[in-house]
């Protein structure tokens, strides 16, 4: 088995609780409420600023030429098409620039950011992976669940498409090469910790969007 599927193995339970989070099934179905998705793209918003600084870190870091290149296309999505899809779907939403632009931060959204300011911090580009590769692998194995038939509404449509198209496998598949190379002469433990550490905030993270609710 290579490392990053270790690694998801280490981390199964909060990986799988993730994965199959009744807020996917909700998105996946349509029927998510307005206030749980809304509560989730406010923070989510936060988080992306983050993961902007972290992917700009994993350009400065990356040892390999190619990969610098690869690390600063996905930043034009996250800067572009990703960009563009908050905005929309706050308008949709209803969700005021007041609301999205300060809001209080949740404790997961605390835990990731602190997390990704710690690889971006410490310059080390396998640290940065092991916080790439969850957020991301796990992101496109919840969105590989949708069927055919996707949503009708585009805030959740759009959503699910940005995190399961071509390009995204792609990027994903990148990551995982990634960390595989430059993984391999590290002691497993180092990365297992913060590896396990995202999955449960990620679950966390899906909780989160339901505070207050039933
Ligand atoms: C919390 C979280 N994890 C992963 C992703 C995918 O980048 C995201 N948008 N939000």
């Amino acid at each position: 088995m290579d490392l990053c599927h270790r690694l998801r193995d280490a981390a199964k339970p909060y990986w799988d609780a993730s994965v199959n989070h009744r807020f996917v099934d909700q998105l996946l179905a349509g029927d998510i409420a307005d206030e749980v998705f809304g509560r989730y793209l406010v923070q989510d918003f936060r988080f992306c600023d983050t993961f902007v600084r972290l992917l700009g870190a994993a350009v400065c870091a990356a040892d390999d030429p190619e990969a610098r290149l690869t690390h600063a296309r996905q930043l034009s999505v996250l800067a572009g098409g990703e960009y563009r899809y908050f905005i929309d779907s706050f308008e949709a939403l209803n969700i005021p620039e007041s609301q999205w632009k300060n809001p209080t931060l949740s404790e997961p959204t605390q835990a990731f950011i602190a997390l990704m300011e710690k690889a971006c911090d410490s310059q080390d580009y396998a640290l940065m992976l092991v916080v790439l590769v969850v957020a991301e692998w796990l992101y496109l194995e919840w969105a590989q669940r949708a069927g055919n038939t996707l949503p009708p509404r585009p805030e959740h449509r759009d959503w699910i498409v940005l995190h399961n198209e071509p390009d995204f496998v792609r990027w994903v598949g990148f990551l995982c090469n990634e960390l595989n190379r430059v993984g391999a002469e590290r002691d497993f433990e180092t990365l297992r910790e913060p590896f396990v550490e995202a999955c449960q905030i990620e679950q966390r993270f899906f909780d989160m969007a339901f505070d207050g609710m039933r």
